[in-house]
């Protein structure tokens, strides 16, 4: 059945810190663009690649990927918050589906997401309930992580559970290409910020909101110049762009989680929804990228793409 693919960054700093207004207005046409192509393909089921940043999965059970039968988004950062509409029926055969393919994922009857998620669904469908959706969470954040070349498995194994549904199936891949935000870390958090990583559901407004606050402050500083993270990398973000592109994924098999931190900043694993989505397309055979926007933008702490693409 007919199968599209938008892959786009996600920044919770897009309207908080925005860069110059010529910035913004070429990357609301690069979403316009990408919404007239999901309007066109008319999806009637997406299936969502995206990673969470502790706002839905913790260390008390973090799971390298995981299977929304049904899902609710926290509302972080002013996201849609509530259920999503899950498509139950769809995520159980695309689990069978990937368990079958020998990828042994999580499942969950009772998924939360963050904006991770509900951004993208917002910018490319209007809401998190517009499609019908299936979400699939890929750790993308907690050590330890999967090699990368599961991930890519995990995307075939979907792309063929995809083309076996009856549907029209836009897959999704939601987060930032290099980008290295303030997330903390296990292994160098104070302990009671480590025990908000090991099990930190339901923060208080406040916390939320502080929480929220260094990260928009790590934004001005990022892009004052005077902040300590790790710089955007546009050569490493444009290599992907072009091995994405190029159809030869198993080029990624190859790349080290060390190297993605080295070259690209922690969460560049967050690349791994893209890896997923493109790798679900190629399941279904050769592809073509029909539109490509990238830029560095340090304002929202992100190596910025968003890219769409459709089977030849
Ligand atoms: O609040 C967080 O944990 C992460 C925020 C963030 C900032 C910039 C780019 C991203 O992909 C993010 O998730
Ligand atoms: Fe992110």
């Amino acid at each position: 059945m007919p199968v599209a693919l938008c892959t786009m960054s996600h920044s919770p700093l897009m309207g908080r810190n925005d860069p110059d207004a010529s910035i913004v207005a070429e990357v609301d046409a690069a979403f316009a663009d990408a919404r007239a192509f999901i309007a066109d393909f008319a999806p009637d089921l997406v299936v969502i690649f995206a990673p969470d940043h502790y706002n839905g999965v913790f260390y008390d059970l973090l799971p390298p990927f995981c299977i929304g039968a049904a899902a609710q988004s926290v509302g972080d950062y002013g996201t849609q918050a509530g259920p999503l509409d899950v498509d139950r029926d769809a995520a159980y055969r695309i689990a069978r589906t990937v368990l079958a393919a020998g990828v042994d994922t999580a499942f969950s009857e009772r998924m939360h997401v963050d904006h991770g998620f509900a951004q993208a669904l917002e910018l490319l469908t209007g809401s998190i309930t517009a499609v019908p959706t299936v979400p699939i969470f890929i750790n993308s954040v907690g050590e330890p992580l999967c090699p990368v070349s599961r991930i890519r498995l995990l995307g075939n194994a979907v792309g063929q559970a995809a083309a076996a549904l009856d549907r029209r199936v836009l897959l999704v891949g939601s987060g930032g290409l290099s980008h290295d935000p303030p997330v903390p870390r296990l292994d160098t958090a104070p302990p009671p910020v480590r025990e908000t990583l090991i099990s930190g559901r339901n923060p208080t407004p406040e916390q939320r909101a502080a929480r929220e606050q260094r990260v928009i402050d790590a934004g001005r500083d990022f892009a004052a110049g005077v902040a300590t993270i790790q710089p955007l990398n546009p050569g490493w973000d444009r290599n992907l762009l072009t091995v994405l592109a190029s159809g030869e994924l198993d080029e990624i098999d190859s790349w080290t989680n060390d190297w993605f931190v080295e070259q690209a900043g922690h969460s560049s694993h967050e690349v791994r929804t893209w890896i997923a989505a493109y790798a679900a397309l190629a399941a279904q055979g050769a592809y073509r990228v029909r539109s490509s926007y990238y830029r560095p933008i340090p304002e929202w702490i992100a190596g910025f793409a968003v890219t769409t693409a459709l089977p030849e």
